[in-house]
């Protein structure tokens, strides 16, 4: 089959990598609307040609959408002509105002897709060769699609060793939201409150392994992360109310010199990795 990969920058770039690996692909077509982009997509060999738009629906038997949620819902006037056997799949983070949004005429050819894997770089030269390898991907509402499509689906991310999640659009914004997009917005406040408190070369001196963990997300790119917190705004302030809650409860304790309690409640916290 042929797989056209409309985005080639860490998600896009990478499943090129991995499809290709595995000889999953006869061709890899890609189309992305960044000129400056191009010579890094060619020199890096992530695809065998990158072609316009119409070209790569007439050559593809899927299209994978790896660009920014909105682009996605963007995109959808450019389907409506496609072949009923080609299947889309997105890879977008968000699920439920896509699906809510896909046009009727191409709902079967459409499998709601999230790859739970990713690093906080984007761009073609972020592309890694195993970013998929025994990971998860969501699938969404397949109740709504065609079976061909379903099992096209199943076959590409099975192949390149990832492990299926089924779920309800729905449900999903709500997981990812309390697993993802919270700790993005959160990584994001910490990065804002340390500069605006200290300066560059306290920073670099004082930061230990503790202080990069937690900010390396708020490196992630602004454009995707905007998109993602605005078609899930109503989860992701649900969760920042619940945040703020603990972290004035917290604040209570310190405050009150309650610290039997305080190291009670990071006892509790203490058991998210027995879990993970
Ligand atoms: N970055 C991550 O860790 C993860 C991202 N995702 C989702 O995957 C999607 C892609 O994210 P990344 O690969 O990280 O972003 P990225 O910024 O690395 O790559 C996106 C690429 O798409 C291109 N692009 C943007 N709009 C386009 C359009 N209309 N037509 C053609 N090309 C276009 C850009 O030039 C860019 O190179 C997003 O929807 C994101 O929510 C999902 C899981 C993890
Ligand atoms: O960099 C990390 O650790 C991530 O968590 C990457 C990530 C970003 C967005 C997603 O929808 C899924 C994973």
């Amino acid at each position: 089959m042929n797989i056209g990969i409309i985005g080639l920058g860490l998600m896009g770039g990478s499943l090129a990598k991995a499809v290709k690996r595995y000889g999953i692909a006869k061709k890899v077509y890609g189309f992305t609307n960044s000129e400056k982009n191009k010579k890094d997509i060619l020199d890096l060999n992530l695809v065998d040609e990158l072609v316009d738009l119409e070209t790569l629906k007439k050559v593809s038997d899927v299209i994978i959408l790896a660009i920014p949620v909105d682009a996605i819902i963007g995109m959808f006037p450019n389907f409506l002509d496609i072949d009923e056997n080609t299947t889309i799949i997105d890879m977008g983070s968000t699920k439920g105002y896509i699906v809510k949004n896909i046009p009727a005429k191409i709902r079967k050819n459409f499998i709601a897709a999230h790859p739970m894997t990713g690093t906080e770089k984007s761009g073609p030269k972020a592309a890694i060769d195993d970013l998929y390898e025994g990971k998860t991907v969501v699938f969404c509402d397949l109740e709504d699609n065609g079976n061909l499509h379903v099992n096209k689906a199943f076959k590409i991310f099975q192949a390149i060793g990832m492990r299926i999640v089924v779920m309800d659009s729905n449900q999903h914004d709500i997981h990812a939201c309390f697993m993802s997009h919270l700790p993005h917005i959160l990584s994001f406040s910490l990065a804002n409150t340390v500069m605006s408190h200290e300066d560059p070369k306290s920073i670099i001196a004082l930061a230990a392994g503790g202080f990069k963990d937690m900010s390396r997300i708020a490196k992630s790119s602004p454009r995707m992360w905007g998109d993602i917190f605005k078609q899930n705004k109503k989860n992701l302030l649900a969760s920042i109310d619940l945040f703020e809650s603990q972290l004035q409860n917290a604040r209570k304790m310190v405050e009150e010199d309650n610290y039997e309690d305080l190291e009670k409640w990071m006892k509790k916290a203490n058991t998210l990795h027995e879990i993970l």
